[in-house]
């Protein structure tokens, strides 16, 4: 089942549309991003994305700095909107009760209840945000000013509920990431790795079936990022959320990815299993990659 489609996604950074008409003619006929950049003077972010992602799977996406990652995981929670194509969630999916089937093909058609994220007004947006899709960012975003416990629950005080119950959430979650008894610790007072717990149980605590990773272990030393890794693939083996995990190393992409994307110049190469992108490379840009793994 299919969580997320973006379909015929393409993101020209600063160009009005006639000029994004032209920068696209050239890439559809073959030219890379480096070159219509010297061409034209445009950024591609991204050009002609089509891409599933299954209820219930961790799908990585991987690339070089400056493929195009980040500016595909901000179109799904519209941090970003492209120049052009539809973005389709279905928003009646509750993954926790969803298992996934790594092997299963994705399904051609759009989600079945899905809506399209570019049409939601303000009101519906910031609903879709509160209620379907979390972020955990890079450098963690946490609110200095704030505890740990203030941190976490910050999500749940904008959804209404009461201060007694948004704790005992906030509670649960720190226990979950292995952080019991700091809730009254401010950011600041925590390491790196701890931050980012904390980052991911305030995402968790949401309760929203997706959760957008953006290079979320990246700034951490190797040891922290692989208990991390370790933590997430842990809680994914219970909560069963549909997650894309931006990474630029293929080793995090294979230890945590079912499914693997692989971006060049902002178009997609590749979307497979690790063992698929191993055993039959798209092109030498993913058996490269794959080679460094080996
Ligand atoms: N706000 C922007 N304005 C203009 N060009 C941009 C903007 N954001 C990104 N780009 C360009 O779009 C392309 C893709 O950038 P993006 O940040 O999505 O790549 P990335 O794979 O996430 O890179 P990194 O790993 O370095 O974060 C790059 O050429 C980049 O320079």
């Amino acid at each position: 089942m299919n969580h997320i489609r973006l379909e015929n996604i393409s993101k020209i950074y600063n160009a009005s549309s006639t000029q994004a008409k032209s920068v696209m003619a050239l890439l559809a006929e073959g030219m890379d991003s480096a070159a219509v950049k010297q061409q034209t003077g445009y950024s591609v972010g991204l050009y002609d994305i089509n891409l599933d992602v299954k209820a219930g799977e961790l799908h990585c996406i991987m690339g070089l700095s400056g493929s195009g990652k980040s500016t595909l995981i901000r179109h799904i929670n519209r941090l970003i909107d492209p120049t052009s194509g539809k973005i389709w969630v279905d928003t009646s999916i509750d993954t926790q009760t969803t298992i996934t089937d790594a092997d299963e093909p994705a399904a051609t058609q759009k989600p079945s209840a899905a809506i399209n994220v570019l049409e939601l007004n303000d009101q519906d947006l910031q609903h879709y945000r509160q209620q379907t899709v979390s972020m955990v960012f890079q450098h963690f975003g946490l609110v200095p000013h704030m505890t740990v416990m203030q941190n976490v629950a910050y999500g749940l005080r904008v959804r209404k509920m009461s201060t007694e119950e948004r704790h005992e959430v906030a509670r649960h979650w720190l226990n979950e990431v292995g952080l019991p008894n700091l809730e009254h610790s401010y950011p600041d007072e925590l390491s790196g790795g701890m931050q980012q717990r904390v980052g991911l149980a305030r995402a968790l605590a949401t309760d929203n079936p997706i959760l957008l990773m953006d290079e979320a272990f990246s700034a951490l030393d190797p040891l922290i990022r692989a208990q991390l890794q370790d933590q997430l693939l842990e809680l994914q083996e219970r909560l069963h959320k549909t997650i894309v995990f931006i990474t630029h190393g293929i080793d995090e992409a294979v230890k945590v990815g079912q499914r693997i994307s692989i971006l060049n110049g902002g178009r997609l190469v590749q979307t497979g299993t690790p063992n698929d992108l191993r055993h039959n490379p798209a092109d030498d840009y993913v058996a490269q990659f794959m080679r460094a793994k080996a």
